[in-house]
Parts: structure tokens; C-alpha cells; sequence
């Protein structure tokens, strides 16, 4: 039968059949060191052996999640401050690993009112932004819809409601199997292996212990690839005048000349400018 890896704990397998039962399997042969939450895998159901795993379309590093579709980034209006360029960061973060990107605002139930328009900017540049309330319950459903049928990672800063949110998702589970399920526990967080949770339909989605320490964007980006991670950038960058353009002095840059006309949000510019500037100063210092 053909499953999902969920979780490894000690010598066992974890793995979710398409109806989401769960089988704890030992492993055959040499593929214990290869295989991650995520993978797909051929279990014999009688015996709970994993014998074979699929190939994967992709793997996140950190923490080590395979085919993953995309990644929710989690932030907070209030408690800790929306802080834009942040986001901004963990955006840079999550396009230039290659993966796609969903915006999710929680704690709206501290919104001031009015308070969508500072995520405009977002939207114009081609992001969905889901904004809810884990506390009240607000949009929580819409947002799951968006999450069916994918495995999912949860990051953001520290404070923006993640455990509330996965502690939701873990007792809509409860609710539907009976299952009896402990909550995530702070503290002990950081050190737990990954594990998939099952969401409310038929998707999953990640909790991530140690994935805190992406807020910390290690450049590892080239100067010249940065540009295409800002999608509201990227869409001109073969528009200007000169080739590999950087679009903060040349003459004849479209860019510019967009954020003048107000088509590129000017603050989302000045944060490209912000980054291009540490990486080159990084550049040098090497
Ligand atoms: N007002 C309000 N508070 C919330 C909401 N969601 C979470 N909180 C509170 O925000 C605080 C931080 O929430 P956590 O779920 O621990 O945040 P986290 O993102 O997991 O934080 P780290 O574990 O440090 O990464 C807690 O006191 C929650 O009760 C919400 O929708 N509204
Ligand atoms: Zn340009």
C-alpha cells in the first residue's frame, strides 16, 4: 500500500494511508537515513514494514520536510508589531529556496480597523494574504480550504500564534477521530523531530521545531538572482534598458520608473534596495 511518512520516533515509521489511517511500521534495508515526513512510501500493511520510498519533488532543508507545496508564512497585526520588512524577509527566504509562498495574518481580533490596507502592497505584488484570527476562530476554515490537499510548512516570527494555530489543528483532528492527542508543548518545541499533522481535509501541514532561526536570512542569495524574488520586480527585469539591470541607478530602468508612478509599492522597493546593499556589502567583506 501506498502512504505518506508523517513521523519518525525511535526506530518507527509513521505512515498515513489515503484515508488517513495510520500504520507504525519498522523499516527494510538501507533506506532508514533517506527518507523524511513527507516522502511517500510503499508500506506491507500485514507485517507494518516500510519497504520502498518514491521518488520526491522537492525537499525543504530546514527542517527536512519532503514534497512540500507550499510554505505559510505567519505573521501577527499586533503582539509582536507587524513589521513589513520582515515579512519581506521570510518572503526573500522562502522564494529564493524555490518554494511558494502563502501569507497568513493572525490576532486580527486586535486589528485596528482598516488594517488590510498595509497589506495591499503584498497583494499587488502577486501574494495571497489569508488574514485570521486563531483566537476567534475568524477565517480559520477559508484558510484550511487553501491548505487541502497539500503538505504545508508553518514559519514566522516567534510569537505570531504557530502553536496556537497547529494546537487547532491537532484538536479539529481530535474532534473528528476521538484520537487522544497531547497539545504541543512549549520549551520542549525546538527539540521535537518534525512531524506532519492532519489537517481538518485531506492536507498536512508541518510544524516546524528550529525553523525559528530562518528569521535570521543568512544571505546566501547572488546579487544578481535577488531581483527575481520580488515578483513585482522580476516581472520587469527584462524591461529595462541595460541587461542585469539592478534597477537602483541606471538610466532607462523600468522599475524606477514604476515606483515613481506608484505601480511598485515604494516601501517593498526600498526593502530590495536594503537587501541588495547588506549582500553586496557581504560580497565585499569576502
Ligand atoms: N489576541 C490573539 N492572541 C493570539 C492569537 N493567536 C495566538 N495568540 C497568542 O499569542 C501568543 C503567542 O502564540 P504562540 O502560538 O505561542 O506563537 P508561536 O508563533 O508559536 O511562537 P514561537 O513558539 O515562539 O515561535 C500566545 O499568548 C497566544 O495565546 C489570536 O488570534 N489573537
Ligand atoms: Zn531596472
Amino acid at each position: 500500500m501506498k502512504g505518506i511518512l508523517i513521523k519518525l520516533i525511535g526506530g518507527f515509521f509513521f505512515v498515513a494511508s489515503p484515508n488517513k489511517e495510520i500504520y507504525q511500521c519498522r523499516i527494510r534495508g538501507k533506506i532508514r537515513e533517506k527518507i523524511y515526513p513527507g516522502d511517500y512510501v510503499e508500506i506491507d500493511k500485514e507485517n507494518k514494514i516500510l519497504e520502498d520510498y518514491y521518488s520526491r519533488k522537492n525537499l525543504l532543508k530546514r527542517p527536512k520536510v519532503a514534497n512540500v507545496d507550499q510554505v505559510v508564512i505567519m505573521h501577527s497585526v499586533k503582539d509582536p508589531e507587524f513589521t513589513p520588512s520582515l515579512l519581506d524577509r521570510f518572503l526573500l527566504l522562502v522564494e529564493s529556496s524555490g518554494f511558494e509562498p502563502l501569507i497568513v495574518i493572525n490576532k486580527i481580533d486586535q486589528a485596528d480597523p482598516g488594517f488590510e490596507k498595509d497589506f495591499e502592497e503584498y497583494k499587488e505584488a502577486g501574494y495571497e494574504v489569508y488574514f485570521i484570527s486563531v483566537k476567534e476562530n475568524t477565517n480559520l476554515k477559508k484558510l484550511f480550504d487553501r491548505l487541502n490537499n497539500k503538505i504545508n510548512v508553518l514559519t514566522g516570527p516567534s510569537g505570531s500564534g504557530k502553536s496556537s494555530f497547529l494546537n487547532k489543528v491537532i484538536e479539529d483532528a481530535d474532534l473528528r477521530t476521538a484520537a487522544v492527542s497531547k497539545k504541543l508543548k512549549k520549551g520542549v518545541h525546538t527539540t521535537r523531530m518534525v512531524e506532519l499533522l492532519s489537517l481538518p481535509n485531506q492536507g498536512w501541514v508541518a510544524d516546524t521545531p528550529g525553523f525559528s532561526s530562518m528569521a535570521k536570512v543568512d544571505f546566501e542569495i547572488e546579487l544578481d538572482d535577488l531581483s527575481w524574488y520580488f515578483p513585482e520586480i522580476a516581472k520587469y527585469n527584462n524591461a529595462c534598458k541595460f541587461n542585469g539591470c539592478s534597477h537602483l541607478h541606471e538610466p532607462g530602468c523600468v522599475v524606477q520608473q514604476k515606483v515613481e508612478n506608484g505601480e511598485i509599492s515604494k516601501r517593498r522597493y526600498e526593502s530590495y534596495k536594503q537587501i541588495y546593499n547588506e549582500i553586496k556589502e557581504k560580497e565585499i567583506r569576502y
